[in-house]
């Protein structure tokens, strides 16, 4: 299911916050959302999701109008994985989970078997599985976040949107985590802030500097040096990952004074050094 966004802009309290975006992102494609905080990512992703009605522009899901779709359509349509959860009711993981089927129940339709089957599935692939009776408030960050991923799972919806979905995951979890969320073949749209993961998971990025896209495309055609000077104000090397060969970057804090001609001879060197063993 393709998700487009025409022209979308989203004013608040006076400001533009999100200006004349266009982009789409194609069935069954990762878009990975990049820029640097208060850009405006989640403001966009919240469009899709019908959190936040754009001042103007079109947010399209399977070529329909999010905002002519009913909640229940949305929901079974797009599943969200939000930045921040403030749920504080006093509810277990598996009932924090069984939220994720809700769209798909009619009424007050008591939970079924297969429901149950599917919630056990995903929180064994999160890795929650010894976490199912315990209350979802008295979790660590990370385990939060494996299970709000099993709820998104659950929801069994084409399109998928993560907003940083790997804060507080231990870094053997972040990968798995992309991996889950991207091997599916759905649509995904997530915000991130770390390049690297952007440039393993993702097949389009999209970079966005003060609520404006200021590239949209292959990682390695956008996560280009100067790209990345002007968009973070950070210097930055772009480099080959040596086992999967996918655009690598690395950055460094941007030195005032250009670099001397020493340096840039030992850069160069360290840079060849790291293609050689790739
Ligand atoms: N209701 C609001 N009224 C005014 N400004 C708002 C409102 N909601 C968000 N903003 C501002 O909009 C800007 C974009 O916020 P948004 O959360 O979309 O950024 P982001 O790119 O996701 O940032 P981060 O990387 O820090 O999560 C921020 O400056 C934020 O303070």
């Amino acid at each position: 299911m393709n998700v487009s966004f025409d022209k979308v802009s989203v004013t608040l309290g006076g400001q533009r916050i999100v200006n004349n975006v266009s982009l789409t992102v194609p069935s069954g494609t990762v878009l990975g959302l990049l820029g640097p905080n208060g850009c405006g990512k989640s403001t966009l992703l919240r469009t899709l999701y019908r959190a936040q009605k754009p001042s103007s522009g079109v947010v399209r899901v399977d070529g329909d109008d999010v905002r002519s779709l009913g909640g229940r359509d949305v929901a079974r349509r797009i599943a969200v994985m939000a930045q921040e959860s403030t749920q504080e009711f006093p509810i277990t993981v598996r009932e924090m989970a069984m939220l994720g089927r809700v769209p798909h129940q009619r009424g007050f339709g008591a939970d079924s078997t297969a429901d149950h089957e599917l919630i056990d599935t995903a929180l064994r692939e999160v890795g929650a599985v010894h976490l199912t009776e315990r209350y979802f408030a008295g979790l660590s960050g990370g385990e939060k976040q494996r299970v709000l991923l099993a709820r998104t799972l659950v929801q069994q919806t084409p399109v998928l949107v993560l907003d940083e979905p790997t804060n507080h995951l231990d870094i053997a979890f972040q990968l798995e985590l992309m991996s889950l969320a991207t091997s599916r073949g759905l649509t995904v749209l997530t915000a991130l802030h770390d390049m690297n993961l952007a440039g393993e998971y993702c097949q389009n990025v999209a970079l966005l500097q003060a609520g404006e896209l200021q590239g949209f495309g292959r990682p390695h055609e956008v996560l280009e040096e100067n790209v990345i000077r002007a968009g973070f104000g950070v210097d930055s090397r772009r480099l080959e990952h040596p086992i999967t060969g996918r655009p690598l970057v690395a950055v460094a804090r941007l030195d005032p004074q250009p670099a001397s001609a020493a340096q840039q001879q030992h850069i160069n060197h360290e840079t060849k050094t790291v293609k050689e063993h790739a």
